[in-house]
């Protein structure tokens, strides 16, 4: 059960000006984060579906325009999303969908909304290298200042669609932001930055995080991360440099967890 002090935990981890995005440093332990990249490496080959530019694990059951073609999430997983579903108090049921992804140093993915099928509120775990997370305001929202809830938007999804460039002119009501995902930290966004946003990871081993609005949370670990993932001799001369850019010197893995409301079951039973 959800809690009032939970609720009013998850408050104080508020990052940025735009509607709603929270960041949660070190949700889970390094023994849990352990654990979780040894069970997800574990599963058959066959569990990953390769894409162009990562591969992706998905658990769950199948997401059908008709809602999803349920199955059962794994006990290693409900350990996690349901701390996520009674510390957040976010989500209207149980998380029932978790995909997995996995991006080598130079992958990403290309900006996007999440599908319709989702209720309208994300969380992302992040396992092993940081990652800097750019969102970027909907194309639709360069035309106009109408809001978006009475244009024709322009759908999107993780898997699929077009690069979409932002060249908004509304960029006060809705200013281009990122948030550095760093190894065991929970990111959860919904409202605004849900809807009227686009989010994407570059294909890029070094990634600029200057427009980052969690960098008072994530300083001290990335001067860790970042100084162990440098040669001794770089250290001083390119600090600038490196002070602006996350370098990705291992596979990241995340864990995206959503809940689909529309749910069909036992099809298969008659
Ligand atoms: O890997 C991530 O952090 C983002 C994944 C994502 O946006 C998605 O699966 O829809
Ligand atoms: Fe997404």
């Amino acid at each position: 059960m959800e809690t009032k002090a939970d609720k009013e935990n998850v408050n104080s981890f508020l990052v940025g000006s735009v509607p709603t995005v929270i960041y949660l440093p070190d949700f889970i332990t390094d023994e849990e984060e352990q654990h979780l990249l040894n069970t997800i490496y574990t599963a058959p080959v066959s569990k990953w579906k390769v894409l162009k530019n990562r591969r992706l694990q998905n658990w769950g059951g199948i997401v059908h325009e008709k809602g999803l073609l349920a199955q059962d999430l794994p006990s290693w997983l409900t350990i996690i999303t349901a701390r996520i579903y009674e510390k957040s108090g976010l989500f209207p049921s149980a998380i029932n969908h978790v995909l997995i992804n996995e991006y080598l140093p130079d992958q990403g993915i290309m900006p996007h909304q999440d599908g319709p099928a989702y209720f309208p509120v994300v969380a992302i775990l992040s396992l092993g290298s940081p990652a800097v997370m750019d969102f970027t305001p909907h194309p639709s929202l360069q035309l106009s200042t109408e809001p978006l809830e009475n244009k024709e938007t322009q759908n999107t999804t993780a898997n699929e669609g077009p690069m979409l460039m932002n060249t908004d002119r509304s960029s006060d009501k809705h200013p281009p932001f990122s948030v550095v995902l760093m190894p065991r930290s929970l990111l959860i966004f919904k409202d605004e930055a849900y809807t009227d946003y686009l989010h994407g990871i570059k294909d890029q081993e070094y990634q600029q995080f200057d427009k980052a609005v969690n960098i008072p949370q994530i300083t001290k670990s990335l001067a860790l991360i970042q100084s162990a993932a440098r040669p001794e001799e770089e250290i001083d001369r390119n600090e600038t440099r490196c002070d602006e850019l996350i370098h990705r010197t291992a596979t990241r893995i995340s864990l995206t967890c959503r809940v689909v409301t529309k749910v069909q079951r036992n099809l298969f039973k008659f």
